[in-house]
């Protein structure tokens, strides 16, 4: 469990994390989501005791991280994609990295296996592709077999078939009880791989709940009819909603969709269509953060 209580981090004049209240759960995923300068590097850094909090504390299973007694095998963060000596090979760097931290010898074959890079194990890191740097960092983060798994933009640089591996590798670690958690500003990437999502804005907290969630609420239901929808839009705006007609019919907000479906029937209206409409995680997640986005090009800046 990690918890942040309070967390506030200034750099000067700017408040990187503001007032940051939130628990990260074991047995579950939860992906830290943000924008570009929203705070996440900064959450992780406090999580991993690189950077002291300005005010409030951030704790690692009720324990500060610089406290820890095993550092390394209560908490595996992975945070660079290249934090190795690009002329070791990747079981060197791993055997360097278990001697260092007391971690049993065997323990570096087990992680090579675990992230797929037995076969390359004996050759230079240095010459690995950004996936395969990847899978290292994450096979450092996995040595100490540790509870917590910090990840920061793990799915940067992995192929299709990488992402579907790491999304079952978490999901096997947070089912053993695991807290997993990692960053990404792409939420499309954490809806192969989370369960649970916090979003940071500005350095505060904009939500705090299951990535389910993001998709589910408040979805607009839409009905399609070959007949005048003016009736049932009536009978919407009576008992207090605001629908949209259109010319194919109509939308409503905050209304269960079997109650459309009987206000149409009972008025005999023909209905070809009757849906929540899709709300793309990416629609939910631009809602939220659309006053906190620090760093929006403007549309001439923008790449077609
Ligand atoms: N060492 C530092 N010195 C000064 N300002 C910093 C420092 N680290 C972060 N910041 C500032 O704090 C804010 C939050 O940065 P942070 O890197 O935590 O955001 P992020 O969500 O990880 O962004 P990104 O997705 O771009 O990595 C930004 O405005 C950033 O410029």
């Amino acid at each position: 469990m990690i918890t942040f209580a309070h967390a506030t981090k200034r750099y000067g004049p700017t408040t990187a994390l503001d007032d940051l209240t939130v628990t990260v759960r074991p047995g579950s995923v939860t992906g830290l989501l943000g924008p570009n300068g929203a705070g996440k590097s900064t959450a992780l850094r406090l999580a991993l005791g690189l950077d002291r909090a300005t005010a409030g504390d951030v704790t690692v299973h009720g324990i500060p991280y610089r406290a820890l007694r095993h550092p390394l095998r209560t908490v595996g963060a992975h945070v660079d994609a290249r934090a190795f000596h690009p002329g070791r090979s990747a079981r060197a760097h791993l055997t360097a990295l278990a001697r260092y931290n007391r971690i049993p010898a065997r323990r570096v074959d087990d992680v090579l296996g675990l992230v797929g890079l037995s076969d390359v194990a004996g050759k230079r890191a240095g010459g690995f592709s950004l996936g395969m740097a990847q899978r290292l960092g994450l096979a450092g983060a996995l040595l100490g077999d540790p509870e917590v798994v910090l990840l920061d933009e793990p799915v940067n640089g992995l192929d299709t078939d990488g992402v579907l591996w790491l999304r079952g590798l978490l999901r096997d670690l947070a089912d053993q009880g695991r807290t997993v958690l990692l960053s990404s500003h792409l939420l499309s990437e954490l809806e192969v791989t989370a369960d649970h999502v916090v979003v940071l804005g500005r350095g505060r907290l904009l939500a705090d709940l299951p990535i389910a969630d993001l998709v589910g609420r408040d979805a607009p239901v839409v009905v399609r009819t070959p007949d005048a929808p003016a009736p049932l839009a009536d009978a919407l705006v009576e008992i207090g909603h605001h629908p949209q007609v259109d010319g194919h019919g109509l939308t409503v907000d905050g209304v269960d969709v079997t109650l459309v479906g009987d206000l149409a029937h009972a008025l005999g209206l023909r209905v070809h269509h009757l849906a929540p409409a899709p709300v793309t995680l990416e629609a939910r997640y631009l809602d939220l953060v659309a006053d906190d986005v620090q760093y929006r090009a403007r549309p001439e800046e923008r790449i077609a």
